[in-house]
């Protein structure tokens, strides 16, 4: 279903993505984890268009759509779930649901309506008169699950869906990406921690400044949870690296002033 061979991709300050390979079959769930900085949200953007690939490809279910701008890649099947959820603050849930489902993705025969999505969600149902700001995160979370469905997607990208929730509601979230799969949706998710990505995914990618330090399993994670941290341990020591920066330059006289 996603197929990226030898991407590359950055900003104007520099690449971020390394000529990065990754095969996610149909119906299942591809979890990549790093360290903040890794460059999570850049392939996320990166494989939705938002982001210019440099180099390399990137195929949805066999068509490249390296060269097509995000809103084509949109209506060829790729769904994004940002980071932060992007919730509207003044508009209520079902106002959010309309507004995904209307213009020109509303298709007859659609698999995603705002009842469906209710049905799917059944929180959503009970708070559709509720504006965004009144919501809960995890209930956020949710809408923006809910509004990107609306897009009728085969492959869905989130990007750290679990950020700032509560341990119950991240199992909520958890619970729900498991199902979508047998609702013929093929997802890639970033995390920036292997446990929820051990969870959630059949197979985990560790990224390591934009490149794909190891891929294995999520059994094999389950069964030698060290196997992530001995891959991502470059990172921490990179890390280190830049906290010790940053807290340089954060000096007592900058404090001051
Ligand atoms: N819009 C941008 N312009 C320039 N550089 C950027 C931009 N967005 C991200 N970067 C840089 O790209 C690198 C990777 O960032 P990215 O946000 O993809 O990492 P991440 O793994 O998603 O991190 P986090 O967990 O903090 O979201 C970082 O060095 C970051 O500073």
């Amino acid at each position: 279903m996603l197929n990226l061979s030898s991407l590359t991709s950055g900003y104007d300050g520099g690449t971020v993505l390394h000529g990065l390979d990754l095969e996610i079959p149909d119906g299942s769930v591809h979890a990549v984890v790093g360290h903040n900085g890794a460059g999570k949200t850049t392939l996320i953007h990166t494989v939705a268009g938002l982001v210019p690939t440099s180099s390399g490809r990137v195929s949805v279910a066999g068509s490249d759509v390296t060269r097509l701008p995000a809103h084509r890649r949109a209506r060829a099947g790729v769904g994004l779930v940002p980071q932060g959820r992007r919730v509207f603050p003044g508009l209520t849930v079902q106002e959010h649901l309309t507004l995904a489902a209307g213009g020109r993705r509303r298709r007859a025969g659609a698999q995603w309506t705002p009842d469906s999505v209710k049905e799917l969600l059944p929180r959503l149902a009970e708070r559709a008169g509720h504006r965004g700001r009144q919501l809960s995160g995890g209930e956020q979370q949710m809408l923006a699950i809910a509004r990107a469905l609306l897009g009728q997607p085969r492959l869905l990208l989130l990007d750290e869906p679990t950020e700032g929730l509560a341990p119950l509601i991240v199992q909520d979230i958890a619970d729900l990406i498991k199902t979508l799969p047998e609702r013929g949706l093929t997802i890639l998710v970033a995390a920036p921690r292997p446990a929820f990505a051990v969870e959630v995914a059949e197979r985990v990618t560790i990224l390591v400044a934009g490149r794909v330090a190891e891929e294995f399993s999520a059994k094999e994670l389950r069964d030698q949870p060290e196997l992530a941290a001995e891959a991502m341990g470059h990172a921490t020591a990179e890390g280190e690296l830049v906290a010790s920066a940053v807290s340089s330059n954060n000096s007592p006289a900058l404090d001051a002033g």
